[in-house]
Formats: C-alpha cells, structure tokens, sequence
C-alpha cells in the first residue's frame, strides 16, 4: 500500500517542498493544511502527518498525534520547555520523530560537537554557536543552534540549562562567564541556514561549520523520517534514530 502522508504547514516555503518530496518517494499526499485548514481531518486522512509550522500550531498537532493514534515528524522551531514537555507527553502513546534539522550532515554535527565538547575542558575552551538565517525566520536562535548547544552541554556531562546560555550581548556586559555557551544570531537575504560551532582557547580556535544551500535536504529527510516512524512503538525520536546513529 501506497504510504499516506499529511502535510501540515503545506502553503510554506518547506511544505512546498515536501509536496514534491513525498512523491519523489512513491508516497502519496494524503492532504494538506495551512492556518485555515482542518488539522482533525487533516489527521483521519493520514497515515502518518509532518508538521513544517510553528512552535503553538506543532504542540497542539503533537497533542492531536496523541488522539488520533497518528505517528507524527515536527520539523517545527521555537518551541518553549512547556510546549517541548507536551510533545514529549503526547510520545508517550504515538511515536513522534521530532528533530531540530533534517539535513544528514547537521546531524552528523551533532554527533562530532559532543565528541569536541569531551575532549576541550571548558575552563580552557569558550564554546560559541553562530547561526545566519533568512529574514523571514521568527525563532532565534535557530532549533540548530540550540540543538547544538544541547551536544555541547552533554559532551561536558550537563545539560544546556545547566551550564547556561549567553545570548544577545549587548552594552556593558561585563567579562564572559566560563561555562555558559555564547549564541550569536545574524538575519538576512535568504540564507538557507548555516551554522558556526567555536571553541576559542587562549591560544588556538577550533571550530566547524555546516551549511544549507537547498531547503530541500530537510524536506528529503523529513520524509525519510515519515517512512520509518510509521513502524516504530510510541517515543520521542529523533533524525539520529532515522539515521542509525542513535
Ligand atoms: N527541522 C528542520 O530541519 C527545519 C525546520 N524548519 C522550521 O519549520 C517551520 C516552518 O518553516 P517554513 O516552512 O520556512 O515557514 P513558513 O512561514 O514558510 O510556513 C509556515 C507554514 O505553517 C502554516 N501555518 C501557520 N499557522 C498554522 C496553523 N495554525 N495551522 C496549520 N498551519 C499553519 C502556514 O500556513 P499559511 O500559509 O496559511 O500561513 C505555512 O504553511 C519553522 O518553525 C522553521 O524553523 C524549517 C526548515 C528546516
Ligand atoms: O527556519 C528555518 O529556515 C530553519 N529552521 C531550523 C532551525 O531553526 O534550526 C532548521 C534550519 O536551520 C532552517
């Protein structure tokens, strides 16, 4: 059977994409919703829905994969520790792929950032996150770069909110903290996304930097994440588990 999937967010610049996306890959788009649409019947007509909208509209679509029984891929940025609580409560009866980006190499990032972080003692090494999007984008700073952040954080045995962010700097901020990671964010054009990882020491910089040319590498991964989702038990996955790199 052809695999039947709904496109929440279909008007944007990713649902458009995904549109063609699911087709390339012998799936069929069983409908799609922008802000006015019926994500209730959006959800009965789908085997499985990827939401590409916003932080609020991906809580409640989280809530509604819940009640629908409807595995669910959220490529949706911006969300707050409540609303990301409320997507980790609604996994626990559906399974629910949600991932910060979809591109292969961001994920690979990740996976490099924690092993950089283990090896680049923290009272030596500043870690520093720089990200440049669109000037479209509402969210900052990006999912990436807090995802990131994240990677960072656990290479060092903590947890973001642990070792804390400094972002938006900005007049007498006084000397840097050792610990917390800097986010820095640049808006502008239409920048795809890229992403910048420092560890500046007193006397060398490391760093690594990924960037996007083409929107479509999430929307390839996004419905890569759609076609394994559909046959996993209910949790909160994320494009690490898609790509066997968990
Ligand atoms: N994880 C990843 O790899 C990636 C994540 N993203 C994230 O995906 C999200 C969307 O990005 P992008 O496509 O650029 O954004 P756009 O603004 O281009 O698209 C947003 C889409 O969401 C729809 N929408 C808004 N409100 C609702 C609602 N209440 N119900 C249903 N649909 C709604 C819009 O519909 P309408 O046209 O009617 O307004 C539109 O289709 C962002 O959070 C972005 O950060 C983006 C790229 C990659
Ligand atoms: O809004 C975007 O465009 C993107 N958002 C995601 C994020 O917030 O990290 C992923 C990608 O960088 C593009």
């Amino acid at each position: 059977m052809t695999l039947q999937i709904g496109i929440a967010g279909i008007t944007g610049r990713m649902g458009q994409l995904l549109s063609e996306e699911v087709a390339a890959a012998g799936a069929v788009v069983a409908g799609g919703i922008g802000r006015s649409g019926d994500a209730e019947a959006l959800f009965s007509a789908s085997e499985v829905v990827i939401d590409f909208t916003n932080a609020l509209t991906a809580e409640r679509h989280a809530e509604l994969a819940a009640r629908t029984g409807r595995p669910l891929v959220m490529g949706s940025s911006g969300l707050s520790p409540a609303q990301e609580a409320a997507v980790a409560a609604a996994a626990r009866s559906v399974p629910i792929v949600y991932a910060a980006n979809f591109a292969p190499g961001v994920n690979l990032l990740f996976a490099l950032a924690e092993r950089m972080a283990a090896a680049l003692p923290p009272e030596q090494y500043d870690a520093e996150i720089v990200e440049m999007h669109h000037r479209q984008k509402v969210d900052a700073p990006s999912g990436t770069a807090i995802g990131l952040g994240r990677a960072v954080a656990r290479g060092r045995g903590r947890t973001l909110e642990e070792v804390g962010m400094e972002s938006g700097r900005d007049g007498h901020t006084g000397p840097r903290g050792t610990g917390p990671i800097g986010f820095a964010t640049l808006r502008g054009g239409q920048v795809v996304g890229e992403h910048t990882l420092l560890f500046a020491a007193g006397s060398e910089h490391i760093s690594l930097t990924h960037r996007s040319f083409d929107r479509r590498v999430y929307a390839t991964g996004a419905v890569r994440a759609a076609q394994w989702v559909i046959v996993q038990p209910p949790g909160l996955y994320d494009m690490k588990h898609v790509l066997g790199m968990a």
